[in-house]
């Protein structure tokens, strides 16, 4: 796994073409591109680690599988009347499909989807209440209590966010919010703030995979249909590029992390910030194409 690993960081090192940083939120634009990062964590709990596996990185969208955890953990199978169970096939911050599905999201993995399940988790308490819960359930699944939102990439994103502050209204005025709008939205921009490791993700993403010495944090039936979803629509509308050429289901964030599990073996960090044409991280997606390839890990046997 170790070798595996390090002829992995070291053509990451030598690869030219490492796509482009996300820059619509200026804060990300800042980050170096040359950074790379992985790190395995085995069911068991051992942990294999390559390049900057230690650096903290803006998790972004990666948050919203913990996001729909602790929404489902509050509401159950009830959130699924609000948002859909199907890939958009579209980029993660379209609106298109919101008007014609009558303010029903495709997936809570897209922008408009995971707002409504960041107002989920936040109905009956404050922004902060909220926020602190989410961290509880990320710091226990990694049983690290050093995880932190950054809130100059927070407010960063709240000063830029134009197409996210439409989203939401959107979403409100067919009645698909339920907490005020500036509410949803400055607690969804802190979500995204979260920053982790590759370890530290890693070994929080063990949640999925059901690691025996961890506290249960979903139901296994929650776990499969969790896992489903970052198949189908986990790297937006590269998802069936994703599944195609990795076989394992992933989550991405605009920060260039992603996180994959080999449900029942491991769950597997990534983070490389330059990002393909769909927003997900080139270099961390052909880190993971090489792996699968490498371990023959795949969902499809
Ligand atoms: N794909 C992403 O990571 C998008 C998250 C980002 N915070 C946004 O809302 O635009």
């Amino acid at each position: 796994m170790q070798s595996i690993l390090d002829e992995i960081a070291e053509r990451a090192r030598m690869t030219r073409q490492k796509g482009r940083v996300a820059d619509y939120i200026p804060e990300l634009a800042k980050i170096d591109p040359d950074h790379f990062g992985m790190c395995i964590a085995t069911v068991d709990g051992e942990c294999f680690s390559a390049g900057d596996a230690d650096i903290p990185f803006s998790i972004q969208s990666v948050s919203k599988v913990f996001a729909l955890a602790l929404a489902l953990g509050r509401v159950g199978d009830a959130i699924w009347h609000r948002v859909g169970r199907e890939p958009s096939g579209l980029s993660f911050d379209s609106i298109l499909l919101l008007e014609r599905e009558d303010g029903v999201p495709r997936n809570p993995f897209i922008n408009a989807g995971a707002l409504v399940t960041t107002d989920t988790y936040l109905t009956a308490s404050s922004p902060r209440e909220a926020l602190a819960s989410l961290l509880r359930f990320v710091r226990t699944a990694c049983d690290d209590e050093g995880i932190h939102i950054n809130e100059k990439v927070a407010a960063s994103e709240i000063s830029t966010g134009h197409r996210n502050f439409a989203l939401a209204h959107y979403l409100a005025s067919c009645g698909n919010l339920h907490n005020e709008v500036n509410k949803v939205l400055g607690t969804y921009c802190h979500q995204c703030g979260i920053e982790m490791t590759c370890r530290q993700l890693a070994l929080a993403g063990r949640f999925l995979i059901d690691a025996p010495d961890m506290p249960r944090l979903v139901s296994p039936d929650r776990r499969r249909r969790i896992a489903s979803l970052m198949m189908t629509c986990g790297h937006y509308d590269g998802s069936g590029d994703f599944a195609f050429r990795v076989g394992l289901p992933g989550k991405s964030g605009v920060g260039g992390g992603i996180l994959v599990i080999a449900p029942g073996r491991a769950a597997i960090a990534v983070w490389s910030p330059g990002l393909n044409r769909y927003g997900n991280s080139k270099l961390g997606t052909e880190a993971m194409e090489f792996f699968a390839k490498q371990t023959g890990w795949s969902v499809f046997g």
